[in-house]
């Protein structure tokens, strides 16, 4: 098959991860034939610098004419790095809004699974931990407080800012069907998360989560606020099989989420929308304190690589492939820094590795 990627590296460690992500697929295209043709993409803080703005029409035309678009991660230190004094649309960060939005990706999905090769780096009890946890966040990306009206503004001599959080009832509900959708392939549970107790926009997503419910009469569901669900997520992640929520929630919980499967450099993701193009990213940032020292842990960028082949190019087998030298190599007892077993926990059998030889040790593998 011939595949047309589009890549965007970004800034921090997001050229380091990505390098990794196509070595991975290099094997793949070597050894099920499939031609992987990328074009390169500015966007972030790289784009900022060369061009003025963090994402260009032509960034955008090029996102769109290929079949998915791997991407490493963008933005800088938000306290240190020049390109925070930007006003906010120029900021890396405003890049990747657009980019959702100009591409109708609303649908992010972020699987946070636990290898029971990593129960040492969870920092859960063992009774917690029991046997490991398989979740799926399903995060609406493309409505809530990111894209709604804001501004700073001096009221009566008093600086002022409002960041405002609408939905409306069809962005609800396509969220709400693909979480529903999702749980009929898994195990049939939805946990939507909101904060219904005090927001409008919450008891509307309520109101329409329990109306796409009844189409879905296998699917157990429940609604849970978000301040407990972020204890729970704690307190016992095996009760969540698809967690569905609203953009700035989902954003929140699924970092959570990350650190419970060990690192957030574990984390995939995948964003959607209702065609086969998706972008596929690592949930975690551009890691500015480990940019440049080769530590980074490649696998949330090489388990999104692994999503692109299953969802936009319908790949299973390769996929799988990907995924399972990845449990393999963790098997064999290799370990990026931010996935070593905690304080007190064995280290017998593990070797500590860098960034670039992780993706040497999952090609190999695939
Ligand atoms: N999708 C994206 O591109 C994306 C996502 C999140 C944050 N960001 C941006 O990244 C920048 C830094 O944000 P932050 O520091 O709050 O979050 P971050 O996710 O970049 O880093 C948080 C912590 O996790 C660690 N970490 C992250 N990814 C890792 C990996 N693959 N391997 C090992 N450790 C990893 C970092 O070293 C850091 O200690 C900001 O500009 C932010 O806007 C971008
Ligand atoms: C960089 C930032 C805009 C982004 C978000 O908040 O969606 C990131 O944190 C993520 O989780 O993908
Ligand atoms: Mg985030």
């Amino acid at each position: 098959m011939d595949c047309k990627i589009g890549v965007i590296s970004g800034d921090g460690i997001g050229p380091e991860i990505v390098t990794e992500a196509k070595k991975v697929l290099e094997q793949i295209g070597n050894k099920y034939g499939h031609k992987f043709q990328y074009t390169e993409i500015l966007m972030g803080g790289c784009s900022i610098d060369a061009t003025g703005v963090p994402l260009t029409d032509e960034a955008i035309e090029a996102a769109k004419a290929s079949d998915a678009v791997l991407m490493g991660s963008i933005g800088g230190n938000t306290s240190t790095s020049p390109w925070y004094k930007l006003a906010p649309e120029l900021r890396p960060e405003a890049g990747l809004l657009k980019l959702r939005k100009s591409l109708n990706l609303f649908a992010n999905l972020r699987p946070a699974y636990l290898y029971k090769e990593l129960k040492a780096a969870c920092p859960l009890r063992d009774d917690i931990i029991g046997d490991g946890f398989d979740m799926m966040i399903m995060r609406e990306l493309t409505g809530g407080l990111y894209f709604g009206e804001r501004r700073t503004e001096e009221i009566d001599g008093v600086m002022t800012a409002m960041d405002s959080l609408t939905y409306n009832e069809n962005e609800i509900r396509r969220i709400a069907k693909r979480g529903f959708d999702i749980a009929m392939k898994r195990r049939k549970k939805v946990t939507s998360v909101d904060k219904a107790n005090v927001l409008d926009s919450s008891r509307l997503w309520r109101k329409i989560v329990e109306e796409v419910a009844k189409d879905y009469p296998e699917v157990s569901y429940e609604h849970m606020l978000v301040d407990n669900c972020a204890m729970q997520l704690v307190k016992d992640p095996k009760q969540f099989d698809v967690i569905l929520t609203e953009n700035m929630f989902g954003d929140i919980l699924s970092d959570e989420a990350s650190m419970v499967t060990g690192s957030i450099g574990m984390l995939s993701s995948a964003s959607l929308n209702d065609t086969k193009f998706g972008l596929y990213e690592p949930s975690g940032g551009s890691a500015p304190d480990i940019a440049g020292k080769g530590i980074a842990n490649p696998i949330a960028t090489i388990l999104s690589a692994a999503m692109m082949l299953r969802y936009t190019f319908d790949l299973d087998k390769e996929a799988d492939a990907i995924e399972q030298a990845v449990k393999q190599v963790l098997k064999e007892g290799y370990r990026t820094i931010d996935i070593m077993p905690q304080a007190g926990e064995s280290k017998e059998g593990i070797t500590q590795v860098k960034t670039a030889e992780m993706g040497d040790l999952i090609a190999a593998r695939v």
